[in-house]
């Protein structure tokens, strides 16, 4: 769709139709719509793939849902993801294409981008990440000493960080147990530090992580691990070879860091950051793992691609996700949006889920550079139940502010869990359920007094309920189930990008920081005048200088 031609968004018939349909509704209560469908608790689930997805506990009707879909259609989502898919420059403000969805294609698969075929290219670098990791795996890459690698360390940032930790975090079971895979990502050094302090070198294979090769905090990292093992191994440059590698698009900067390109697990500019586990910046996850399991993930996402790519509106997860979100956002008033998983194997997905989802949506002008004039992404946020439950759901049961939340659940435990374990699941679970139930349907002034509260304290045990729940249940936590849920999202978030008409795939917004941080640090280390510098910064910075005993 040409976007100068593109009605306003907020002045389509669609979302008119949407905010009066809102008023109609006004505070539609969850247990009367139950009350009024009884077959809702069914009617209103869908399934993708292992993944069980339940969307009865939302403020919604078929209308509701109806006007959802006519407004995504008045967008053209589906005319954007297939450009999307054919490789289109959609990423217009960095003129790039953006398909993910390629590192995740069969082998068979054609995908083109300016007229060239890039499927062979990533099946090749999954070949030769796969024969890396079988050789580290089974001891026969050995370091600069000849002895075996027993450690891992991850070093990178954002997108080259939070994938594989998180992913890494989840897979715990899957991997190998003698192995040390650890991630450094804050240029504090107490985050290196604490990864290399307990570790022998010669047994330390780095991972670096870096789809530029240019950031600051990787590659300061980056030279304070090579110092600290050429230093602790008493060895030259050529030590580096056998214990650094490097995952990124950027050859040249590589190799001037001191990387042979051989070491190299190269991806490309069509993958975005925040996209990128799935590439190459998966290394040191496959080394965990081991490549049949990358493989079950990499197809997990394939098979949500897919659905996605080819399931009609009523049935497709990540645009009925997306739409939702808009409903929250959008006509709700909704800031925020919490995942809650219940598993502890996926502790770190929020933050993982943070950027993919804020740093893609986070933005307020649209693809032709004009203000918006509705809300775009929410703030997401969340940490694994049940202790979340025991810290901030008080606000999400009780307090003033509408939160709609994802819960991710399993079945069964994981497989390796100590037997004696096994039995709390039941009990992790049960909590997971009522969770939804308590939110959705809360409790009543006369369901309180029922249990002869005092008067005064009704309304304070009163529950209003109507918070609504995505409930996301799967049997088991495996890798094609962790590739699911992650294309799960990525799909949701390029719906709402779609339909807010924004570029999901930049990221103009973190450049500013780093711009000023290195104009910045001459003024703390020598005390530099930094010209434009603000007073309420000048003074802090003066503070630090004197707190440091700096003259
Ligand atoms: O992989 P790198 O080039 O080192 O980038 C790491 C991260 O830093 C940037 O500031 C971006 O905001 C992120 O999207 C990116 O994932």
């Amino acid at each position: 769709m040409n976007a100068d031609s593109r009605t306003r968004l907020d002045q389509t018939p669609e979302w008119t139709a949407l905010a009066g349909h809102r008023e109609e509704l006004g505070e539609a209560q969850l247990r009367e719509l139950f009350a009024r469908n009884p077959g809702r608790g069914t009617g209103y689930t869908l399934q993708v793939g292992d993944l069980h997805v339940d969307y009865s506990k939302h403020l919604v009707t078929d209308e509701t849902l109806r006007l959802l879909r006519a407004l995504a259609a008045a967008t053209d989502v589906f005319g954007l993801r297939d450009a999307m898919f054919r490789g289109e420059k959609i990423n217009t403000t960095e003129g790039r294409a953006v398909l993910h969805t390629a590192l995740r294609a069969p082998r068979d698969a054609v995908v083109e981008v300016d007229g060239e075929n890039v499927v062979p290219a990533v099946h090749a670098v999954l070949d030769k990440m796969a024969g890396f990791a079988e050789r580290v795996r089974s001891g026969e890459w050995t370091g600069h000493t000849g002895r075996r690698i027993k450690n891992v360390v991850n070093i990178g940032i954002g997108g080259s960080d939070l994938g594989p930790a998180m992913a890494y975090e989840v897979l715990r079971s899957f991997t190998d147990r003698d192995l040390t895979v650890r991630f450094v990502s804050n240029v504090d050094g107490a985050d290196l530090h604490e990864a290399v302090r307990d570790l022998d070198p010669a047994e330390t294979l780095f991972v670096i992580a870096s789809k530029t090769f240019t950031t600051i905090e990787t590659i300061t990292n980056a030279t304070s691990a090579r110092n600290w093992l050429l230093t602790e191994l008493k060895a030259g440059q050529e030590a580096v070879a056998k214990h650094f590698v490097a995952l990124s698009t950027n050859a040249e900067k590589v190799s001037d860091f001191g990387i042979d390109t051989a070491n190299m697990f190269e991806f490309w500019d069509w993958v975005g950051g925040r996209y990128s586990f799935d590439s190459a910046i998966g290394l040191s996850l496959m080394i965990a793992i081991g490549p049949d399991r990358f493989r079950e993930m990499l197809d997990g996402f394939h098979l949500v691609d897919e659905h996605f790519r080819t399931a009609p509106a009523e049935s497709n997860v990540p645009l009925l996700l997306g739409l939702l979100g808009v409903w929250y956002g959008n006509f709700h008033d909704a800031q925020s949006h919490v995942v809650l998983p219940y598993s502890h194997y996926l502790s770190k997905f929020t933050a993982y889920l943070q950027q993919l989802d804020m740093e893609s949506n986070g933005k307020s002008v649209d693809r032709d550079g004009r203000p918006v004039e509705w809300e775009t992404g929410p703030v997401v946020w969340g940490t694994p139940g049940t202790n979340g439950q025991h810290a901030y759901y008080q606000l999400i049961h009780q307090g003033t502010k509408l939160i709609p939340a994802d819960f991710i659940g399993f079945a069964e435990p994981v497989a390796d869990l100590l037997p004696g374990l096994v039995a709390q699941h039941d009990l992790l679970m049960a909590n997971f359920f009522a969770q939804t139930q308590a939110l959705a349907f809360g409790k009543t002034p006369d369901e309180v007094r029922a249990e002869g509260v005092p008067e005064e304290l009704v309304p304070h045990k009163t529950f209003k309920g109507n918070h609504p729940t995505t409930t996301i249940l799967a049997r088991e936590l495996t890798p094609s189930v962790l590739g699911q849920l992650i294309a799960l999202y990525e799909h949701k978030v390029f719906v709402q990008g779609a339909i807010w008409n924004i570029d999901s795939f930049d990221q103009w917004g973190v450049e500013l920081g780093k711009v000023l941080a290195k104009r910045v640090e001459p003024a703390l280390t020598e005390g530099a005048d930094v010209p434009g510098l603000d007073e309420s910064t000048t003074a802090l910075v003066a503070k630090y200088r004197e707190l440091r005993g700096r003259k």
